[in-house]
């Protein structure tokens, strides 16, 4: 996570000139322990977004709902808005620089993932939004990650999924054999060749 700004007195925050001097050209945004804990606010995001994207460097954008909106069936609304104040202003020639994950704030480090069901749906509602603002053909080449308690034993039936196109995964990352597990998943079945 960056600041928003190249420059100036922000003690513990990060640069992205920062990052880009040492080669690491990602940052995530937007995601929920930020936004809950550190108050980041959508605005506050989509200029995190832009600042990247002007640098040349490239944004994970993180967008998902609290257990307590996943249950009054918010999902789509939340996303939406997260999607669309986060992406505001940022050109259709740059979304190869964007790649979007979902997580669902009540799956991340919780032990409860997400049904592969229940995370198809809010990815294929996901890239109906951003085919709504940029056209069809940047939407599907758009890659939408799942995060949110991914496993070994998880990652084939979400990975299976047509619009699940990776996961971003915290704790089973700090496992080398759980890691290297996920990271072999079992690809979509058109994906392998004959
Ligand atoms: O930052 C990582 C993601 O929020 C997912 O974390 P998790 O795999 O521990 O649930």
């Amino acid at each position: 996570m960056i600041t928003p700004e190249t420059h100036g007195a922000f003690t513990g925050a990060i640069s992205p000139l920062m990052l880009q001097s040492m080669g690491i050209l990602w940052s995530l945004a937007g995601h929920s322990e930020r936004r809950i804990i550190f108050k980041e606010t959508d605005e506050y995001i989509n200029k995190q977004c832009r600042l990247l994207i002007s640098l040349g460097m490239n944004v994970v954008l993180c967008v998902g709902e609290t257990e307590a909106e996943f249950e009054q069936n918010l999902v789509s609304a939340v996303c939406e808005v997260q999607l669309k104040k986060g992406l505001a202003g940022i050109a259709p020639k740059d979304m190869d620089k964007v790649v979007i994950a979902y997580e669902p704030v009540w799956a991340i480090g919780t032990g409860k993932v997400a049904t592969p069901e229940i995370a198809q749906e809010v990815h294929a509602m996901c890239r109906g939004i951003l085919a709504e603002m940029y056209g069809k053909e940047i939407a599907d080449k758009t890659r939408i990650l799942y995060g949110g308690s991914v496993t070994p034993e998880s990652v084939d039936g979400l990975m299976a999924k047509p619009d699940i196109d990776g996961s971003l995964v915290g704790g089973a990352s700090l496992d080398a054999s759980k890691f290297s597990r996920i990271i072999n998943f079992v690809p979509k079945p058109e994906l392998v060749a004959v």
